[in-house]
């Protein structure tokens, strides 16, 4: 493990894992992910607007809106996803080990009220491949709880270069977004925080 990394509730962290030129490099990336799949306020199956904004690059990007919860191969607006950015491809590989890449790069922009509920990340099909999870910009408090839903849940902060794990146990782990600190952090000239979430969407 790499200097600082520690696991809670069987989630690896890797405090401070990207410096803040990899971080200034992938926001140039992503907006340009941005401008080619911008970014949309989804709304849940039943009806509520979510706060967070989202996009996608890979394969497949994960989608919400009155049909449901899904993976699809295209933008809302009928445009295929952009490419995973090859810096993105590389921690992905470095931290997992494995030679599968990612289907699919979830891009999340909270603002400054923005918040992710408690969930699981269940919708891809083969949970034996982890999904990566990077922070970019302010401050998050994460909030993780075990499998069950009626276990307990602990929360702590994500900085700007934090990169998560959540495999073995904590994949099916319950976990979201309380808050974030706005203005905690001068990456984004606008403030905010940017979260990347990689996943194994297919078995093949
Ligand atoms: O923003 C985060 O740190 C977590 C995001 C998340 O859980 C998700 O996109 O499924
Ligand atoms: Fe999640």
């Amino acid at each position: 493990m790499a200097t600082g990394a520690f696991q809670i509730r069987g989630l690896h962290v890797w405090p401070g894992y990207l410096d803040r030129p990899a971080q200034e490099s992938l926001v140039a990336d992503l907006r340009k992910v941005a401008e080619a799949a911008p970014f949309v306020t989804p709304v849940t199956p039943g009806g509520r607007q979510m706060s967070v904004r989202m996009t996608a690059a890979g394969r497949l990007g994960w989608v919400t809106d009155r049909r449901g919860y899904r993976y699809q191969p295209q933008h809302p607006s009928g445009a295929a996803w952009p490419p995973i950015p090859p810096a993105v491809l590389a921690i992905w590989r470095n931290l997992t080990g494995l030679s599968r890449d990612p289907d699919c790069c979830l891009v999340n922009f909270y603002d400054s009220g923005a918040r992710m509920g408690l969930h699981q990340d269940r919708d891809e099909g083969d949970f034996s491949f982890p999904v990566l999870s990077v922070s970019l910009g302010d401050d998050a408090l994460f909030r993780i709880g075990g499998a069950d839903r009626s276990e307990g849940t602990q929360s702590f902060w994500l900085r700007s270069g934090d990169v998560v794990l959540m495999g073995g146990s904590a994949r099916l782990a319950w976990h979201g977004v309380d808050r974030i600190r706005p203005a905690s952090s001068t990456l984004l000239p606008q403030g905010g925080r940017i979260n990347l979430t990689c996943r194994v969407v297919t078995a093949v």
